[in-house]
């Protein structure tokens, strides 16, 4: 099988996505990431850095011999991508076996994810993050919600299906907008009771049920702050895990500079306040933590998060307008 390039990996894997035997197959040939009870399995590097335990098939296989557990259980696993080489890669909830002895045998820990991802490099956060949602996703959709009756998965975990209604499963995420609001010198950002102290971000919203983009983004700004925002701008998006799978649409957006008083819907936030383009530079550099018992001083969140690409756009921007 030659799969170099972009399409032949994404065609392999419509494939496999659709095909239940050539699915299994893959399998042999598979990379698995492990998750006990949804923390995910990671090894610490020689240079003492962690990284995401990706095992060869036969490696997994050996390791669930020497728990006590039959090697047919790979089969559960769930399909996620495959590498550049066109190695499939495939998620596994092992949170029935015993955990320390699963860790000894990986030479590996399982992590929370909330800090996992956080601790490996960003391509590893996306694809931990996405074998975890799709293991949350299946281990909740394990019955039809018209009549009760269990769902049945296909092999690579793509859907679920009731064979009683006919109904077919999708795995879902909920949109969300979010958007760093600017008033020309100075940005706007919010922070809810349980954000770490200190941390500040854009301001974010499901969309409801019916809306556009724009449509969620006009109406949060104006439910959390009080605001009429105009001039909209996409800048990305970003599937976001915590506490369940979200789709971050990001964009900025403007208010007239002589409308910028917040009036802060305390149900939803504890505080939401202009920021310079001077505390912001420095909020950027500064590392994502305070020291313990230090009063709380302001940060924003870790680059992998969109909030923090969103804050830095607006920064670069600044920093041309006033040359
Ligand atoms: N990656 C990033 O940079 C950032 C990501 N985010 C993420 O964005 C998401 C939304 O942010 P947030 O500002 O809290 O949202 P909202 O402003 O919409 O407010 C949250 C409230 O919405 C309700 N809610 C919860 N889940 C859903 C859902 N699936 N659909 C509709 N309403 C729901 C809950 O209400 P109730 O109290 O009634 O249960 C919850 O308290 C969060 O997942 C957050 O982690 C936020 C900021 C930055
Ligand atoms: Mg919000």
């Amino acid at each position: 099988r030659s799969c170099s390039g972009y399409v032949s990996r994404t065609r392999y894997l419509m494939r496999l996505r659709e095909d239940d035997e050539a699915c299994r197959e893959a399998l042999r040939s598979g990379n698995f990431l492990l998750y006990h009870k949804l923390a995910p399995l990671l090894q610490k590097t020689n240079s003492g850095v962690y990284k995401l335990a990706c095992l060869k098939a036969s490696d997994l296989e050996h390791i669930l011999e020497k728990v006590g557990k039959d090697k047919r259980f790979v089969n559960e696993s769930f399909l996620l991508g495959c590498t550049d080489k066109s190695e499939p890669q495939f998620s596994l909830e092992v949170g029935d076996l015993d955990r320390s002895a699963l860790e000894q045998e990986c030479r590996g820990m399982f992590v929370d994810l909330r800090k996992a991802f956080f601790m490996i490099t960003g391509l590893e956060s996306a694809l931990v993050a996405k074998g975890q949602a799709l293991l949350r996703w299946h281990q909740t959709n394990g019955f039809c919600s018209a009549t009760g009756q269990p769902t049945v998965r296909n092999q690579s975990g793509s859907f679920r299906v009731c064979h009683s209604s006919g109904v077919t499963y999708y795995p879902k995420m909920a949109p969300v907008v979010i958007v760093l609001v600017s008033d020309g010198s100075r940005c706007l950002l919010a922070r809810q009771a349980m954000f770490p102290p200190g941390m500040y971000s854009a301001l974010s919203g499901f969309c409801d049920m019916g809306e556009s983009l724009e449509e969620a983004l006009h109406r949060e700004v104006a439910e959390e702050v009080g605001l009429e925002v105009e001039n909209l701008q996409y800048s990305g998006s970003q599937h976001w895990p915590f506490p369940q799978s979200s789709f971050m649409l990001a964009c900025h957006a403007t208010v007239n500079p002589d409308k910028t008083q917040v009036n802060i819907d305390t149900a939803e936030l504890e505080d939401a306040r202009w920021f310079t383009f001077e505390e912001i530079t420095e909020a950027l550099q500064k590392p994502p933590r305070n020291p313990k018992g230090e009063p709380p001083v302001f940060w924003v969140p870790p680059p992998y998060a969109i909030a923090n690409q969103l804050i830095q756009e607006w920064a670069n921007q600044q920093q041309l307008s006033r040359k």
